[in-house]
C-alpha cells in the first residue's frame, strides 16, 4: 500500500520530466535509473547492518563490496559512466574513491605523456592501487608548509623520499592505511641543497606480491572516525619514509622537470597546476553536494507528510507536520537548495572543462576564476549540505535520531566534506583574495569577466536602490540579481576600503578576515542564484516543471535574502519594508510548493536501498517498519541481556543498610 498516494496525486507537474531535468539529460536518467535498480536488487550490496558492525568486520565487508563491484563492472561490460554510477549507488566510501577520484586524475593532470602511458594502464586495470598522499600530521591547509623531502641524488639518478620529523608523517590519505600499493606523494623538492617547493611523486608503498610495506616505508590506519559505519569504511592512513629511493622519472613532470644532470626546469604553465587535482575534486564535490542534500530532504519530506501531530478537528486526523509553516520554513529552503546546488554543479563542471581545454591551448587566463569558483562553491555547498542534513534529522523529531532513519550516518559520512579538499574557511579566504585583487584592478581598465563581471557595474551598483513595491516584484529575476550583485559589490568594496587603511596588507587581511569571509560568501551566493536563474532561461519541457523550478528558485533566493537581510539593509540597497515584502513572497511560495513537495523529492528517483532510511521509504509505511526493525536489533536477540546476571541482578538483590533512604 502506498501511504503517500494522496500526496502524489496532488502534484501539479510532470514528475517523469522533472526526473530528467534532475539527472541532467534523458540518457543520464536512464543510466542512473538502471544502475540504481541493479545495485538495489543485488544482495551483494546490502548495507542495512552497516552501522552495527565493528570496524574490522566493517572494513572487510567494504573490501568485499569493492571487489564485487569491480567484478560486476567487468561481467556486465559496464562503460566508464555506468561504472561510476554503480560505485555511487553502492554508497560506501572505499579506497577505490581515491584511486579513481584522485590518484588517476593526479597522474592525468600532472604527469607527462610518457608518465601517463606507463602508469595509467596499470591503474585502469587496478594492477596498482593508488592514493593521494598530501596532508601531514603537522600541515594540511598550508601546503607550502609540508615537510616531507624529495632530495635528488645525481649519483644514482634517484629521489630520496624522507620524513624528517614526526609532524612530516603523511596523515589522512584515504586508501593509504591498509590497501594502496602506490601513492602520489607530495614533497619538498631539494636539488643540490636548494629548495624548489612542493611537487608530486609516484611512490610504491607496498609489495605487489605479499602486500608488505617496502623497505623504509612505515604505514598503517589512523583509527576510528566520527559515527557508526559512515567514513570508517575508509582506511585513512599514516605513512613515514626512511630514505626511500625512487627513480627520477617518478616525479610528476608536467609542470616542472628535473633533468639527468640535476637542473630544475619550469614549463610555461603556472606552478599552481600542481594544485590541479584539488581543483578537479572540489568541482566533483560541488556536483555531489546536491546528491547528499537531496537524499536527506527526501527522507525529511516523506516523513513530514506521514507524521501527524496535534490539530485534530472533531475526531478527524491530526495535522501532517509538513503543513506547519515552521516545518516548511526549515524544509523547503533545503529542498530548493538541493535543486540550486544541482544546477550550479552542472555549470561548474562546464567551467572546469572549459578551463581544462584552455590550459591545453596554453591559455591560463581563466585559472584564477576557476580556482576561486571551485574553492568558494565547494565551501558554500558543503557547509549548507552538512548543516542541512542535520536540520533534516531534527525535522524528523525523535525518530530522526535512530540509525534506521539513515540520517545520523549520512551526516557522519558527509560532514568531513567541510574539511577535506580544503577547510571551508581557508577556501573562502582564497575567494576573498581573488575579490580584493579584482576590486584593486577596477581602475586599471582591465574588464572583469565571467562570475566577476558584475564588478564592472560598480558605479551603478553602489548607487542603485531596490524598486520593489509589492511582494510579487520579488519574482523578477533582474530585480533579484541586482539585489545580490549590489550586496556582493558593496561588501567587497567595504573590505577593500578597510584594507587600504593598513600599511601592511597581509596584516590587514588577517585582521579583517572575518569580514572578508562574509564578502566571499555573498559573492558565492550570487553565483548560485544567477546560475539557477540562468537555468530557468533554458527550454524546460514537461507540464508544470518550469513553474515548480521557478518557485524553488524564488524560495532559494528569498530565503537567503531573509536570512542575510542584515547585509542587504546595511548596504542600504533595500528598505525594511522591501525586506518584509520579500518575506511575504517567500511564504506565498511555500504555499505553492506544498502540494508538490512529495513529488519534487520523488523526482530525485532514489531507490529505498540508496536512501537507506525507514523514515524516507517510498511507500511511507513508516511505523510497522520502525517497529519491526527494533526487534531485529542484536540487543533484542535475547530477552534477558548479556551482563544481567553479572551486573544488574546483584544490584537488585543487594541488602544495603541504606535501603530505607
Ligand atoms: C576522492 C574523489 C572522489 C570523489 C569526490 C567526491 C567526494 C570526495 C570524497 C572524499 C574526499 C576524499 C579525499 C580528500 C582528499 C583531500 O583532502 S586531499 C588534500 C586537500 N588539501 C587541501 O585542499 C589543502 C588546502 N590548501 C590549499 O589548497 C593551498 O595551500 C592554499 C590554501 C590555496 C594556499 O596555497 P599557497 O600558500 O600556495 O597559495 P597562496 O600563496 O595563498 O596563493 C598563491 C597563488 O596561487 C593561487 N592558487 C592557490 N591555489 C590554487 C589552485 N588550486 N589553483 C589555481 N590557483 C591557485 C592563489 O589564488 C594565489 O594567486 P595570486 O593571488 O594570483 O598569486
Ligand atoms: C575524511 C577525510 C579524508 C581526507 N582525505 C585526504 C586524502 O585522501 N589525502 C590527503 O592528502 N588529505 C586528506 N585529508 C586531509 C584534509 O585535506 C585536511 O584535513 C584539510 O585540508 C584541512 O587541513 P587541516 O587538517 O590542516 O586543518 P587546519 O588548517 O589545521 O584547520 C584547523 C582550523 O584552523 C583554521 N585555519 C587554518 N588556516 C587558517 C588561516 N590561514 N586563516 C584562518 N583560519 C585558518 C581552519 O579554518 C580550522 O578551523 C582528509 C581529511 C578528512 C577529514
Amino acid at each position: 500500500m502506498d501511504y503517500l498516494a494522496d500526496e502524489r496525486k496532488k502534484a501539479e507537474f510532470d514528475v517523469d520530466e522533472m526526473k530528467i531535468v534532475w539527472a541532467g539529460s534523458r540518457h543520464a536518467f536512464e543510466v542512473s535509473d538502471r544502475i540504481s535498480k541493479l545495485v538495489a536488487n543485488d544482495p551483494g550490496f546490502r548495507k542495512d547492518t552497516r552501522t552495527m558492525l565493528a570496524r574490522k568486520e566493517l572494513f572487510k565487508n567494504t573490501l568485499r563490496k569493492a571487489a564485487y563491484a569491480w567484478k560486476r563492472i567487468h561481467d556486465l561490460h559496464l562503460s566508464e559512466e555506468e561504472a561510476s554510477r554503480l560505485r555511487f549507488y553502492v554508497d560506501e566510501p572505499a579506497y577505490t574513491d581515491l584511486h579513481w577520484g584522485m590518484f588517476v586524475p593526479a597522474i592525468k593532470g600532472q604527469g607527462t605523456d610518457e608518465q601517463q602511458k606507463k602508469w595509467l594502464p596499470l591503474a585502469y586495470k587496478m594492477q596498482i592501487i593508488g592514493c593521494y598522499a598530501q596532508t601531514e600530521l603537522g600541515h594540511g591547509s598550508n601546503v607550502q608548509g609540508l615537510e616531507t623531502t624529495a632530495t635528488f641524488d645525481p649519483q644514482t639518478d634517484e629521489f630520496v623520499i624522507h620524513s624528517p620529523t614526526l609532524t612530516s608523517s603523511k596523515w589522512w590519505p584515504g586508501g593509504l592505511g591498509k590497501v594502496s600499493t602506490h601513492g602520489v606523494v607530495y614533497a619538498r623538492l631539494i636539488i643540490n641543497g636548494e629548495e624548489h617547493g612542493i611537487h608530486g611523486f609516484i611512490v610504491q608503498l607496498r609489495s605487489l606480491e605479499d602486500h608488505l610495506p617496502l623497505p623504509g616505508v612505515t604505514v598503517g590506519d589512523i583509527g576510528m572516525k566520527f559515527g557508526n559505519g559512515a567514513y570508517n569504511t575508509m582506511d585513512n592512513g599514516v605513512l613515514r619514509f626512511d630514505h626511500v629511493r625512487i627513480p627520477r622519472n617518478q616525479m610528476l613532470m608536467r609542470v616542472s622537470q628535473v633533468t639527468r644532470d640535476g637542473k630544475y626546469k619550469q614549463s610555461d604553465v603556472p606552478r599552481q597546476l600542481v594544485y590541479g587535482t584539488m581543483v578537479y575534486v572540489r568541482q566533483t564535490i560541488v556536483a555531489d553536494a546536491s546528491c547528499a542534500l537531496s537524499r536527506a530532504v527526501t527522507i525529511a519530506t516523506r516523513y513530514s507528510a506521514v507524521r501527524r501531530q496535534f490539530g485534530s478537528q472533531n475526531g478527524g486526523p491530526e495535522t501532517q507536520v509538513i503543513d506547519y509553516k515552521t516545518q516548511q520554513n526549515r524544509l523547503f529552503p533545503l529542498l530548493a537548495s538541493a535543486y540550486a546546488f544541482k544546477f550550479v554543479g552542472e555549470w561548474l563542471t562546464w567551467l572546469y572543462n572549459d578551463v581544462t581545454q584552455r590550459l591545453q591551448a596554453s591559455d591560463f587566463s581563466t585559472l584564477p576564476e576557476a580556482h576561486a569558483c571551485t574553492a568558494g562553491l565547494k565551501s558554500l555547498t558543503t557547509t549548507a549540505t552538512a548543516d542541512g542534513i542535520e536540520e533534516c534529522r531534527k525535522l524528523c523529531g525523535g525518530h530522526g535520531y535512530l540509525c534506521s532513519s539513515g540520517l545520523p550516518e549520512l551526516f557522519a559520512v558527509y560532514v568531513p566534506a567541510c574539511t577535506y579538499e580544503g577547510d571551508n574557511t581557508v577556501l573562502l579566504l582564497q575567494v576573498a583574495r581573488f575579490l580584493m585583487k579584482t576590486v584593486s584592478q577596477l581602475g586599471s581598465g582591465k574588464k572583469p569577466l565571467g562570475t566577476i563581471s558584475y564588478m564592472g557595474k560598480i558605479e551603478h551598483l553602489m548607487q542603485s536602490r531596490c524598486t520593489v513595491q509589492k511582494a510579487e516584484d520579488w519574482l523578477k529575476p533582474s530585480q533579484v540579481l541586482e539585489a545580490f550583485e549590489a550586496r556582493a559589490v558593496k561588501m567587497a568594496v567595504s573590505c577593500a576600503k578597510n584594507l587600504s587603511k593598513f600599511t601592511n596588507p597581509e596584516e590587514g587581511f588577517a585582521e579583517l578576515s572575518a569580514d572578508l569571509v562574509e564578502a566571499a560568501v555573498a559573492h558565492c551566493q550570487l553565483i548560485v542564484v544567477s546560475k539557477f536563474i540562468d537555468k530557468l532561461q533554458q527550454d524546460i519541457p514537461g507540464k508544470g516543471v518550469k513553474q515548480q523550478l521557478e518557485a524553488l528558485c524564488g524560495i532559494y533566493y528569498l530565503y537567503l535574502l531573509h536570512k542575510h537581510q542584515g547585509d542587504f539593509l546595511a548596504t542600504s540597497y533595500l528598505t525594511p519594508k522591501q525586506a518584509a515584502l520579500a518575506n511575504d513572497q517567500l511564504r506565498a511560495l511555500y504555499t505553492k510548493v506544498r502540494p508538490n513537495a512529495v513529488a519534487l523529492v520523488d523526482s530525485f528517483n532514489y531507490t529505498d536501498h540508496f536512501l537507506g532510511s525507514i523514515l524516507g521509504c517510498y511507500d511511507g509505511n513508516v511505523y510497522p517498519k520502525l517497529y519491526d526493525a527494533a526487534w531485529k536489533d542484536p540487543l533484542n536477540d535475547s530477552v534477558v541481556p548479556e551482563g544481567y546476571h553479572e551486573y544488574v541482578r546483584p544490584l537488585l538483590k543487594q541488602q544495603l543498610h541504606t535501603a530505607k533512604l
